[in-house]
């Protein structure tokens, strides 16, 4: 399934700084973390998530896969064609809503 970039936050840091850090080590990008989607709770087989989202602009580099096997930069239109983790449904909705909103 598909997830967004991200990981889990560490001591001392806030979830933006965590979500900046990640980008960094996972895709070699920098980015400003912008407003937050939205904060889902989610219970899998192996515990419960609780995932938090946030808009991003990207400053500086190209997304490079570091960890991860595979990359999408996607319309928003182009966001319900993959098969999305469960604890990121929430998070696709509201970003679909938030652009029919934004192009109303
Ligand atoms: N990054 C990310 N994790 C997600 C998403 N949706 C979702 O359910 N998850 C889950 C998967 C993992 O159980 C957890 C995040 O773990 P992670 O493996 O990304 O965190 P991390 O980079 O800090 O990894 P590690 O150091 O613990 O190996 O949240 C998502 O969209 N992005």
């Amino acid at each position: 399934m598909w997830e967004f970039p991200g990981g889990k936050i560490e001591p001392g840091e806030t979830p933006e700084e965590a979500l900046r850090r990640e980008l960094v080590e996972e895709l070699l990008i920098d980015v400003e973390v912008g407003k937050k989607v939205v904060t889902t709770v989610y219970e899998y087989d192996f515990g419960v998530v609780t995932l938090t989202t946030f808009y991003c602009r990207l400053d500086e580099g190209e997304p490079t896969l570091t960890e991860h096997v595979a990359v999408r930069w996607l319309a928003v239109e182009e966001l319900p064609s993959l098969e999305w983790a469960p604890a990121d449904v929430p998070a696709i909705d509201k970003i679909r809503s938030d652009f029919r909103a934004v192009h109303a």
